[in-house]
This record gives C-alpha cells, structure tokens and sequence, in this order.
C-alpha cells in the first residue's frame, strides 16, 4: 500500500517518517518532492573497477549550476535527509525531468526501512542539460510493508552528501 501525501504529512507530524527539512508544498498526490543538493562526484577512472575504491573527484557547485554532458554520469544528492522505520521509501524521477531526458538513478530505486540520510542520485543524462541546486528533481514514495522489519545497518546509513560505490566491501 502506498501512502497518499495527506498521510506522509501525518507520519512526519508523528516521526513515523523523516524528512528534513520538510515542506508542506513539496507533497504531492503521493509522494514527497526531493531537492538537488550542490555536491556531485564524477568518477575519474577509465574502467570501473567494482572491487576497489574507484578514484573520483568531487565538485561543488553555486546557483549557476552544473552541466552534463549527452550520456554524463555523476553522482548527486537529496537536499533532504529522509528515512523510516515504518515505511519502504522508494525514490522517483519527477515527470518533469524525465521528460528532459535525465535519469535520476541508475536502476537503484530502492531504501532500505531503518535508513536515514540524504539520498544518492545516480545522474545518468540523455541529452545534454543543466542542473541547479535546490531544483526539485526527484520524488520519494512510501510504502506499507509486510511481516516483520529488520531495520537497515549497512554501509550508506548515515549519509549526508552523495557516496560513491562501496562494492568493494563486498568483495572482502
Ligand atoms: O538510489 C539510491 C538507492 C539507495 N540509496 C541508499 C539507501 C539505501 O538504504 C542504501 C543501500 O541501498 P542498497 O541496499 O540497495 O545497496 P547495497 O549495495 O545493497 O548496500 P548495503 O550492503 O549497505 O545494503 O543506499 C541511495 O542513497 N540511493
């Protein structure tokens, strides 16, 4: 079952549901608009190496925002910090920019219940575009769970910028 935005502000009201900082224009229908943070990061490395900490650099940007290039990938982040032991969130486009052309994830849609923090985007652009911190970007549902819950501890809790892969830790 997913929660409709009059309930998603009620579980904020009662901290079933984290999201800071929240504002009441950002609920829609049945989710909660999430904005782009100002930290990205590129990585700088020819092949992607799943088993190591892949060299990467990271940029900081102002209000005159950040190019991509056609087919560009960089990581990015939710202004908001979100999380909840109740509910699944599950992260979204917004139509809006999907229509431009840009993936906000790369297939990773998922957060874990019991995962606090800023959500990572995975920035994939189809068309060359610009992007401007504090545009809303994505949206995040959530959802009703079934049987019993064993809250998130794994290697992003806590994040409160974009985060690179940390496969490697699974090849240890
Ligand atoms: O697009 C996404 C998807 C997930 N997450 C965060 C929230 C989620 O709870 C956490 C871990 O996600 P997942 O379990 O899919 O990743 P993993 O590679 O299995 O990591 P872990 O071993 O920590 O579970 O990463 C994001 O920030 N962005």
């Amino acid at each position: 079952m997913i929660l409709t935005g009059k309930s998603i502000e009620a579980c904020v009201k009662t901290g079933d549901i984290v999201i800071s900082p929240f504002t009441e224009g950002s609920i829609t229908t049945n989710s909660y608009d999430l904005t782009l943070g100002n930290t990205f990061i590129r990585y700088n490395e020819e092949i992607i190496d799943p088993k190591k900490n892949n060299r990467h650099e990271v940029i900081d940007c102002g209000p005159e925002g950040i190019t991509l290039g056609k087919g560009d990938f960089l990581l990015a982040h939710s202004v908001e910090k979100i999380g909840s032991n109740k509910y699944v969130p599950i992260i979204h486009a917004k139509s809006s920019i999907a229509r431009l052309g840009l993936f906000v994830h790369v297939t990773a849609d998922l957060i874990d219940i019991g995962s606090f923090g800023c959500v990572t985007f995975q920035l994939h652009s189809t068309l060359p575009i610009r992007l401007f911190p504090g545009m809303k970007i994505g949206q995040v549902t959530f959802w009703k769970p079934l049987g019993d819950i064993v809250p998130y501890d794994g290697k992003y809790q806590g994040s409160d910028g974009p985060r690179v892969s940390m496969a490697y830790v699974d090849f240890k």
